[in-house]
This record gives structure tokens, C-alpha cells and sequence, in this order.
């Protein structure tokens, strides 16, 4: 049976809304995981929840640690949470969530007794090789090269070499659980360039706020020394990937949206939403309560080069699909291994709607033609559903395919997005 359709709302006019997002979920599951491994009781404010959140929760829990949810809302909990002793005999669920699959198995392996873990059908499919085969090199014995497997620990760290060129979270997952393997952890890439170097970078200093010690100065390689986690009390920062299919509205609709507490500085890939917006035809400004993007004149085509910011092709994508001139998005190979293919997925529903897109190696040629409604198919892929909302805004009659699929990050996608347009003149 095919999911249901969601007919994604014309926008009646110029937005002009304020945009509240919750936390981030890259910041969220790394501030559980660390929390569970800390030397003593923390808590993370305004974490988010979401499917991928819920499931790292799960984790945690049943690897030992007691988390405990106070001041909830639909979409923010704040944490408490005490570690525990990390304890195998676990099955874990991790969705189709990157950050469960490759964060929580080097953890697992701090356990003397088996963990399982498996997933959504499609999360068979994501990359995991790498991690696992680094897993068994540091001392762990692993039953399997992608989920379903299982791991064993208890592991003694050391120096390791991985390929990590289909994703970032290969080597964040290996360094967040480090600080208490024995020898820690000397972590080599060696393969074509790592993409979404800034997730790394974040994972780098939520270690070092923890009170570890990394170092990161040479470039592929990162050595976390053996030592306690610092217990924290930490506050999850807005998601800024969630923030594009927002601000895209405003570039599409010539409104204005605002989304407060943007921060100042952040190793968020979102953040480079304030220069591709711009070179795409939107102002962007920082104001007292956070960042403003206004639309107006025509949507403009850009080159870009998205190795670093994979997250936010999807909403560029179809901003591209509403330009006045022609895009190529270039260095984002690796979604093919995301949620679901991402660059096939685009080109498939984009041209589903008349659109001319090409897949290159590895990105996207994308020439703006006129558009036609259909349904626009979301593949379990929280931002192949946002992409078809926002093409869906000046676009009448798209039809997005399981709409729910959002709950992986942002589970009250649909309201915050008719909310933002009741508010448009
Ligand atoms: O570490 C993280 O929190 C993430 C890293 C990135 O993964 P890739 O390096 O696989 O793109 C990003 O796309 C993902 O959404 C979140
Ligand atoms: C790639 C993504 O997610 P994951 O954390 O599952 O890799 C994403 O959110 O765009």
C-alpha cells in the first residue's frame, strides 16, 4: 500500500513569519551519547525529538544509561541523564538514522556481552563497512559488514586506518566513545576527500568542551587521548539544516522569515545557508533575535560545490529547479548513500514534474523549466519531503508522498509549515 498524499499548500502570497526550529539533531545525539558516557549526571536542554533523537534515546537506555525527560513539548525535552555502566545483551533499532548506526556500536563495544544491531530496510544499505572493519582492528569481534550485525566488546582503542570518503560519521563515531577505550583512539583517513567536514569538526568540540583531549592538527587524522567525559549541562542549539526549506520560502515567495536564536558561530553545516542563499538572490541579514532571510527579485542559478554541506542539497535542488538560470551542484557523491539516493531521487521526482535535471558522477545539473504538479515521491527521506513543500509553494498540485517521513527530524513539519503560511500576505 502506498503511503498518503500530502497536497503541499500554494503560497498565497509573500511569507513574512518567524520560524522557531528545535534543536539540532547532529548536536542532540552527540550530547546524549557523550552525556551516557560522562563521568557523572548531565543534562541536555531543548534536545530535540524526533525519530532519530527517540531512537538514540532508546539506545542509550538500553545500553545502561537513565535518561529522564522533564519541561517536554512535541518537539524539545530537556535530558537528564545518568550513565551507567555500558551493558551488552541489547538489540538496538537505529532507524535509518546515520548518527545511531555509526555513533552507538563503538560504544557498544566498551560492553563484554553482544549488542545487535539492525534497521529500516534501507539502512541495510548505507555504508557501514568501514566502521566495522575499524571496530575489529581496535579489538572488538564484529558479526557482519552492514546491518543487521552484531559487536562485542570490550575493546582496548588504539590506531586505525579507514576509508571515510563515503561519510563523516565513520570518523565521528569512532572518536565520540574514545576518551574511555584504554588507549584511546588514533583514527587515519586514507580514500578521496572526506565529505561534511564540519560534522567532524563539531564532533571535535563537544569532545573538547567535555574536558578531552583531541588532536586535530594534522589533516585525515585525529587522535582522541583516553580520559574522563566531563558531565555537562549543555543547550541544543536550533537545527540550521531544518531551517532551508524555510528561508527557501522566503527566497521563492520575495517574504521574509526569521529564525531566531541563530548562532553566532557553529560548526553547523546549515550555517552556510547565509552564503549560498545570498548568491541565489536572497538578503540575508543577522537581526537582534537571529538571522532574516528576504526573497524579491528573481531566483538566480548557481556552481556550488556541496561536499561540505551535503544536508542542504535537497532544498538548493529544488530552489534550483525555481531558478531563472541554470545550477550545478557538484561534490556530493556520498548522498547516494544517504537516506536513500538522493541524486537519483532528485532528478526522478524534479523531472516527475517536468523539471530537466541531469545526474552527474557526482551531483546535479539542474536547468529551470516551467513546472506541473504530480505526485513527488519521498523515498522514507525527511528532505526529499521538504524539497517537494517547496517546490510545492509557487508549483500547485504537487503531492507529497508521506509527508510523515519528516518525524526523522522535524516531526511537526507540517503545521510549522502551515503556520508560516497563514502567516504570508
Ligand atoms: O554527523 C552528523 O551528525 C551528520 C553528518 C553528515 O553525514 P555524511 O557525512 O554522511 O554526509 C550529515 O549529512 C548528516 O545529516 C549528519
Ligand atoms: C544524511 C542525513 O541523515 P543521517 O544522520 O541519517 O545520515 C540527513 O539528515 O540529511
Amino acid at each position: 500500500m502506498s503511503a498518503p498524499l500530502w497536497q503541499a499548500p500554494v503560497a498565497p502570497g509573500p511569507v513574512d513569519a518567524t520560524v522557531r526550529l528545535p534543536g539540532s539533531k547532529s548536536v542532540t545525539n552527540r550530547a546524549l551519547l557523550l552525556a551516557a558516557l560522562a563521568e557523572g549526571p548531565g543534562t541536555v536542554r531543548r534536545a530535540l525529538r524526533s525519530r532519530d533523537a527517540d531512537l538514540m534515546v532508546t539506545a542509550l537506555r538500553s545500553l545502561g544509561a537513565g535518561l529522564t525527560p522533564s519541561g517536554e513539548t512535541a518537539s524539545a525535552t530537556d535530558w537528564q541523564v545518568v550513565p551507567g555502566p555500558v551493558r551488552g545483551g541489547a538489540s538496538i533499532d537505529v532507524g535509518l538514522a546515520g548518527t545511531v548506526m555509526r555513533f552507538v556500536p563503538p560504544m557498544a563495544a566498551l560492553a563484554g556481552e553482544a549488542v545487535a544491531f539492525d534497521g529500516d530496510p534501507h539502512a541495510r544499505v548505507r555504508p557501514m563497512g568501514p566502521i566495522l572493519s575499524a571496530l575489529r582492528t581496535l579489538g572488538a569481534e564484529v558479526a557482519g559488514d552492514a546491518l543487521p550485525f552484531t559487536i562485542r566488546g570490550p575493546l582496548a582503542g588504539g590506531e586505525v586506518t579507514l576509508d571515510a570518503s563515503a561519510s563523516s560519521q565513520l570518523v565521528s563515531g569512532l572518536l565520540l566513545a574514545a576518551p574511555r577505550y584504554e588507549k584511546g583512539v588514533t583514527v587515519r583517513h586514507d580514500g578521496p576527500p572526506v565529505p561534511s567536514m564540519p560534522h567532524i569538526e563539531m564532533t571535535v568540540q563537544m569532545l573538547r568542551a567535555a574536558g578531552v583531549t583531541v588532536d586535530d592538527s594534522e589533516p585525515d587524522l585525529w587522535r582522541v587521548e583516553p580520559g574522563p567525559i566531563a558531565a555537562r549541562d549543555l543547550t541544543v542549539e536550533p537545527d540550521l539544516s531544518n531551517a532551508a526549506p524555510f528561508l527557501a520560502a522566503a527566497l521563492i515567495t520575495g517574504g521574509t522569515v526569521t529564525i531566531p536564536d541563530w548562532p553566532l558561530q557553529t560548526t553547523q553545516g546549515g550555517d552556510a545557508l547565509r552564503t549560498l542563499l545570498p548568491a541565489m538572490g536572497a538578503t540575508v541579514t543577522r537581526v537582534p533575535e537571529g538571522l532574516q532571510v528576504t526573497g524579491g527579485g528573481p531566483i538566480e542559478g548557481i556552481d556550488a560545490d556541496l561536499h561540505d554541506v551535503g544536508e542542504l542539497t535537497p532544498t538548493i535542488a529544488a530552489l534550483a529547479a525555481l531558478a531563472g538560470s541554470p545550477s550545478t551542484l557538484r561534490g556530493v557523491a556520498h548522498l547516494r548513500g544517504h537516506e536513500t539516493d538522493r541524486l537519483a531521487a532528485l532528478a526522478t521526482e524534479i523531472n516527475g514534474l517536468g523539471g530537466d535535471v541531469t545526474e552527474t558522477a557526482d551531483g546535479l545539473v539542474i536547468r529551470p523549466r516551467p513546472l506541473h504538479g504530480g505526485v513527488f515521491h519521498s523515498y522514507a527521506d525527511h528532505r526529499m519531503a521538504t524539497a517537494g513543500a517547496v517546490i510545492g509553494l509557487v508549483v500547485p498540485g504537487v503531492e507529497v508522498e508521506n509527508i510523515a517521513t519528516t518525524a526523522k527530524t522535524l516531526p511537526e513539519f507540517a503545521r510549522m509549515w502551515a503556520l508560516m503560511l497563514e502567516e504570508a500576505r
